[in-house]
């Protein structure tokens, strides 16, 4: 690990993000701990309800159709029983962490099939949108396509390379591709209307309109260099959004792409603007 523990919880409680870092094993994991009260329950359910009504009309099929596998959102989701049903469809599992993980360990997780998924939960004030992720955001944002073969393996292979780069110096570039796709792209397959895919819109109630819907979203063509040369923050709704083809194109220039090139063509140059890119 090139972090330790302490150092990154020190760094998350600089920038005032709330996870508790004390209880963490080396690979960032934590115990679930299923103690979560009535008022959280009440706020899962708000959360599930009123973000299904805008998946409806503003996700991706591929995320529908996971929604459906996954089954029942009525209550805070245990771990323990959704890895098992996960394990049945795709071989994946959930672990839980403290809130955000460095690069290293999050894409370790994904290269051994498991995602980690935050063990808390927002709170009523903040039901549109959070700053940083919780467990709304990492459960129904991301774990829904886990159980589609096509998107589980890439997932996979995606972490596995994440690994390859981040030993090139490349862990800010590989990190805004992730950043830039799983969790803010955009879809828009020929024929069809423009979706989200991103796991970060999913999960927030403002920005999935703002980013499908508004005419002051900054959409931009997906050009994985571009991508990986893009900044991003992680606390405003993004001034960039990616727009791919397809999944299958995703998967295309991202199987074919030498990182190791691009990495080194990038690394020690500035980077671009998102509000200009
Ligand atoms: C790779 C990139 O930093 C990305 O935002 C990762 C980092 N760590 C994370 N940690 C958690 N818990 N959840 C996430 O979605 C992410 N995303
Ligand atoms: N903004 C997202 C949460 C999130 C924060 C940071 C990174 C990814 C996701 C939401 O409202 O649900
Ligand atoms: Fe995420």
């Amino acid at each position: 690990m090139t972090i330790s523990i302490a150092e990154y919880a020190r760094e998350c409680a600089a920038q005032g993000l709330r996870g508790n870092y004390s209880v963490c094993r080396p690979d960032f994991t934590v115990a679930q701990d299923y103690d979560y009260s009535e008022e959280e329950q009440a706020v899962w359910r708000t959360l599930c309800d009123r973000q299904t009504k805008l998946t409806r009309r503003l996700a991706h099929r591929a995320y529908l159709d996971g929604i459906d596998a996954l089954g029942l959102l009525e209550r805070i989701p245990d771990f323990g029983e959704v890895s098992d049903r996960l394990r049945r469809l795709t071989g994946w599992e959930i672990v839980a962490v403290p809130g955000l993980i460095p690069a290293e360990p999050f894409f370790g997780h994904l290269a051994a099939r498991r995602f980690p998924v935050t063990n808390w939960l927002r709170t009523q004030k903040e039901l549109d949108y959070i700053v940083e992720p919780d467990m709304f955001h990492d459960f129904f944002g991301h774990v829904p396509i886990l159980t589609q073969p096509v998107f589980a393996d890439f997932m996979q292979a995606y972490g596995e390379r994440a690994g390859e780069a981040i030993a090139l110096g490349g862990d800010e570039m590989i990190t805004r591709l992730y950043w830039y796709t799983a969790e803010y792209g955009l879809m828009q397959e020929p024929g069809q209307e423009l979706k989200a895919f991103g796991a970060g819109l999913m999960s927030s109630f403002t920005e999935l309109q703002f980013a499908v819907e508004s005419p002051d979203a900054h959409r931009v063509p997906f050009d994985l260099e571009t991508v990986m040369r893009t900044t991003y923050e992680i606390d405003k709704f993004q001034r960039a959004y990616f727009v791919l083809p397809s999944f299958d194109a995703l998967r295309d220039a991202f199987r074919t792409a030498d990182l190791a090139a691009i990495i080194g063509r990038w690394k020690d140059k500035p980077a671009l603007d998102p509000a200009t890119v």
